[in-house]
């Protein structure tokens, strides 16, 4: 039985540079964004268990036995489900398992609308972690996030994390750190690392083959190969620009494996060379001083320039993409596309002496293309739980409507 009403946290991210290669192996420069994943947790209709992701347009509710039930099923039904139960962190969802979850909650084969795959990942994290940990309890589950699904800025892994936090706590896997009276927690480095884990299975779901980067950032907050950048970054300013063009995460990365395949000779040099704007941009970054000056800027503006080309070889441009970064070069401005690409979300680097008039005019040509902007601040924290009466209104009221 679960009694407590709590909120769980957990941040988007920027990819500075490195999507797509870091899924092969390369580095990536990524940091928290200061928009998050919200999930309030209350105690449930005893032998149900209810979630509501109203960006997803999902309201579902279980009958915990019939849950339980299934998992049973497919534990007991076939030798290649049996890993259900006996379950490893380090394991993919299977097909087998998947179709199962997918029969269950009626969503249709292949189905990869935004809703289906949310509620096939928390049907396969609640399912998974129950046969590890021991039963979810009876309770209600409401997500809703400040980040637009599906555009580059993580928002499948600030689910995943806050979901994987969220249900090994009530499970008894980790802790519940929030004392009374206290208004936010963290966990421990090693249930940290237990919540990464459970999130990136979750992003299996969704993704298909992620590089772990994304949950790693919504975890930590820091892709965890990069403490050293992750210090400096806070005084990058960026403005976030979302074309509004929508995408898939797991069609791109699977489109940019297929034409690695087709061209590795042509396409491995190209990924060999993202890795190496990673690094040299990573050695910039060190070298700048807290309060970087203007001059420090235009290598990191060139290092835009050349990602956006390599990412447009790669397969993963759009004509949206191409466009902001016309209107902001008419701006004298650099940007990129970050995250997966095929039209989501930009980045433009804004260097200290571009005059706020250029930045204000930017942005408004950016609006006539019909797409969204604002200024953003990089660094945030990384998995929180809080109380609920210390969530601002805009939340509460966000959480408390589903
Ligand atoms: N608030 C949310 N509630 C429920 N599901 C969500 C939510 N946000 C994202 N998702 C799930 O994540 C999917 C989007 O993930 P996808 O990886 O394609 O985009 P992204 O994570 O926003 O971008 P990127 O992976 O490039 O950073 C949605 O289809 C949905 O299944
Ligand atoms: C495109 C990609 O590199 C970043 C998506 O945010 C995919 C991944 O790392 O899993
Ligand atoms: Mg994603």
């Amino acid at each position: 039985m679960w009694a407590r009403e709590l909120a769980v946290s957990a941040p988007g991210k920027v990819i500075l540079h490195g999507e797509h290669a870091v899924v092969l192996g390369k580095v990536a420069l990524a940091v928290a964004l200061d928009l998050r994943t919200f999930l309030r947790l209350r105690p449930g209709a005893e032998g149900r268990l209810s979630v509501s992701l109203p960006g997803v347009g999902v309201l579902r509710s279980w009958d915990t036995p019939g849950l339980w039930a299934l998992r049973g099923r497919i534990c007991l039904n076939s030798p290649l489900l049996a890993s259900i139960a006996d379950f490893d962190e380090s394991k993919s969802p299977s097909v087998e398992q998947l179709d199962a979850l997918r029969e269950f909650a009626g969503i249709a084969a292949g189905a990869s609308a935004p809703e289906s795959l949310a509620t096939l990942a928390f049907l396969y994290m609640c399912l998974a972690i129950s046969a590890k940990y021991g039963d979810v309890p009876s309770v209600d589950i409401v997500v809703w996030s400040e980040l637009p699904t599906g555009a580059g800025l993580g928002s499948s892994a600030a689910y995943a994390v806050c979901l994987a936090a969220a249900l090994l706590m009530v499970c008894g896997a980790i802790s519940c750190p929030l004392q009374e009276g206290e208004s936010t927690a963290r966990w421990t480095e090693e249930e940290l690392t237990l919540i990464n884990s459970w999130a990136f299975r979750g992003e299996r779901v969704i993704h298909g083959n992620p590089s772990g980067v994304d949950n790693a950032v919504g975890t930590w907050a820091l892709w965890d190969s990069l403490p050293p950048v992750a210090s400096r970054v806070p005084t990058l300013r960026i403005l976030l620009t979302n074309t509004k063009v929508p995408r898939s995460t797991k069609v791109l990365v699977a489109g940019v494996k297929e034409k690695i395949l087709k061209f590795p000779a042509i396409m491995n040099p190209v990924l060999d060379s993202i890795d190496a704007i990673s690094q040299e941009c990573q050695s910039v970054l060190e070298a700048m001083p807290a309060n970087p000056s203007p001059e420090h800027y235009p290598v990191l503006e060139e290092f835009f320039d050349i990602n956006q080309h390599h990412l447009n070889v790669l397969g993963v441009g759009h004509p949206s993409l191409d466009r902001l970064c016309q209107v902001t070069a008419s701006h004298s401005l650099h940007s990129k596309l970050t995250g997966a690409g095929g039209g989501g979300c930009g980045i433009t680097l804004l260097p200290p002496d571009t005059s706020p008039l250029a930045v204000e005019a930017a942005k408004q040509d950016l609006c006539a293309c019909g797409f969204e902007c604002w200024e953003t601040k990089i660094g945030a924290p990384g998995v929180t739980l809080h109380s609920c009466s210390s969530l601002s209104a805009q939340v509460l009221h966000a959480l408390t409507q589903s």
